[in-house]
C-alpha cells in the first residue's frame, strides 16, 4: 500500500439485481484526505458509499483499506464509520448515551468509556449537553452528536452521506467549518456525498465528480472549478455557455464561427485537442464584441446582475457587476466570448 492508496476501489462494479449502478470504478484515496463525491441524483454516490461501508455486496472488483482487502469483510468489522443525512440518533437515549452506544457494544466500560465519550462531546462542543435528549437539541447540535458518535469509534474512514442537507443555510456553513476542523484535528479520512457543488468546493481536498455510475473527473476544488475537462463537469460547476469545437471553430446555432482573440495559442497552452469551450457568465464581455443579443431575462444577485441573451449562437448567460448600468428586457446588446478566458474541454459529452 502506498500513501496514495490508503483506501482503494479497484474496478468496482455494483448492481441492484441486473441493473448496474456503478461500473468499473477505480479510485485511490490518501490517508487523511477529505474527499467529496459530487454528482447529480442517481449517479451512484450513495451506492459507492454503501459498498465501502459493507452494506452492499460488491458484484466485481475490490475494496482495500489500509493494506487489507475488505471486499468481503462484514460491515461491523471494517473500521468504516457511516453518518447518514438523517442522523439516526436514538431518541430515548441522552446525548451521552448516544455517543457511548457503539463503544458499549464493543464492550467498553468504566473510566475508559467515560473518557472517550467526554472527549468526543468536547471535540464537537457539546460537553454541557450530555444529559439532554436529541429532541431537546437543534438540528445542528443533533448533527454534532452524530459526528461525535461516529468519531469516538475511531474509524479508519468516515463516510458522510449528504451530512448537511437537513440543515438550514446558516447552520450548513457552521457545520462545514465544524466538519473541516474535526477532520483536520483527528486526521481521519473522510468521504462525503453531496450534490451541492459549493459544499464540495468549500470542504474537500479533492472532488470526485460522478456521472451515470462512472467517474467523470477527479481533481482539487480549483481544478474542478476552473479546469473542468468535460462539458458535463463544466455545466455542473456553473459554466453556462458551452460550445463544441470543430476544426478550431466553435459550433453554434449560427454555424461554425471563429472567435476573437488567439484561440490557437490559448488552446495549445491548455488543451491542444479541445473538443469544446466553456465560459462562466462572468467571463462573457457585455457592451463590446462581435456578437449581438437581445435581453430575454435579467436577475439581480446583490453584487451582480445576470442577463439571459437570445443570440444567433444560442442562449448566452452573462454576468456583470451590479454597479454597471442596468439593461432592460428587449435591449439589444453586443457581447464577446473572449477566447483567452474560455475553459478548454477535452470531452464533449
Ligand atoms: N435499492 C435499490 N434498488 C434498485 N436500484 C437502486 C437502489 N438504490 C439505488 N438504485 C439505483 O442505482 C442508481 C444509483 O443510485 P444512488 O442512490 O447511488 O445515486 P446517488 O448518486 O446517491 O443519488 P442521490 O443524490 O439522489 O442520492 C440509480 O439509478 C438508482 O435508481
Amino acid at each position: 500500500m502506498s500513501d496514495a492508496s490508503y483506501l482503494s476501489l479497484e474496478k468496482l462494479t455494483l448492481a441492484y439485481g441486473d441493473s448496474v449502478a456503478v461500473a468499473n470504478l477505480d479510485l485511490d484515496i490518501r490517508k487523511g484526505e477529505l474527499i467529496a463525491l459530487l454528482g447529480p441524483s442517481g449517479c451512484g454516490k450513495t451506492t459507492t458509499m454503501r459498498a465501502i461501508a459493507g452494506l452492499l455486496a460488491v458484484k466485481s472488483g475490490h475494496v482495500r483499506l489500509d493494506g487489507t482487502d475488505i471486499t468481503r469483510v462484514p460491515a461491523n468489522k471494517r473500521a468504516v464509520g457511516l453518518m447518514f443525512q438523517s442522523y439516526a440518533l436514538f431518541p430515548h437515549l441522552s446525548v451521552y448515551e448516544n455517543v457511548a452506544f457503539g463503544l458499549k457494544l464493543k464492550g467498553m466500560r468504566g473510566t475508559e468509556l467515560d473518557t472517550k465519550v467526554q472527549s468526543g462531546l468536547k471535540s464537537v462542543g457539546l460537553s454541557t449537553f450530555a444529559n439532554r435528549k436529541p429532541a431537546e437539541l437543534s438540528g445542528g447540535q443533533q448533527q454534532r452528536v452524530a459526528l461525535a458518535r461516529s468519531m469516538v469509534m475511531e474509524p479508519k474512514v468516515l463516510l458522510l452521506d449528504e451530512p448537511l442537507s437537513n440543515l438550514d443555510a446558516r447552520l450548513r456553513l457552521d457545520m462545514r467549518t465544524e466538519l473541516q476542523r474535526v477532520q483536520k484535528e483527528t486526521g481521519v479520512t473522510m468521504i462525503f456525498v453531496t450534490h451541492d457543488q459549493a459544499e464540495a468546493l468549500a470542504l474537500a481536498d479533492r472532488i470526485v465528480v460522478m456521472k451515470s455510475g462512472k467517474i467523470e473527473q477527479i481533481g482539487s476544488p480549483e481544478d474542478i472549478y476552473n479546469r473542468p475537462t468535460s462539458s458535463f463537469v463544466a455545466d455542473f460547476v456553473g459554466f453556462e455557455n458551452i460550445f463544441p469545437l470543430e476544426n478550431g471553430k466553435m459550433k453554434t446555432g449560427a454555424g461554425l464561427i471563429d472567435l476573437s482573440g488567439d484561440l490557437s495559442s490559448h488552446l495549445s497552452s491548455g488543451a491542444p485537442s479541445a473538443a469544446g469551450l466553456a465560459w462562466r457568465p462572468r467571463m462573457v464581455t457585455l457592451g463590446t464584441g462581435p456578437f449581438q443579443g437581445t435581453v430575454r431575462g435579467t436577475s439581480f444577485a446583490g453584487d451582480s446582475r445576470e442577463y439571459l441573451l437570445d443570440t444567433a449562437l444560442g442562449p448566452i448567460k452573462a454576468e456583470v457587476e451590479a454597479s454597471q448600468p442596468a439593461h432592460a428586457l428587449g435591449d439589444a446588446l453586443t457581447f464577446d466570448l473572449p477566447a483567452e478566458k474560455a475553459a478548454p474541454l477535452l470531452r464533449f459529452v
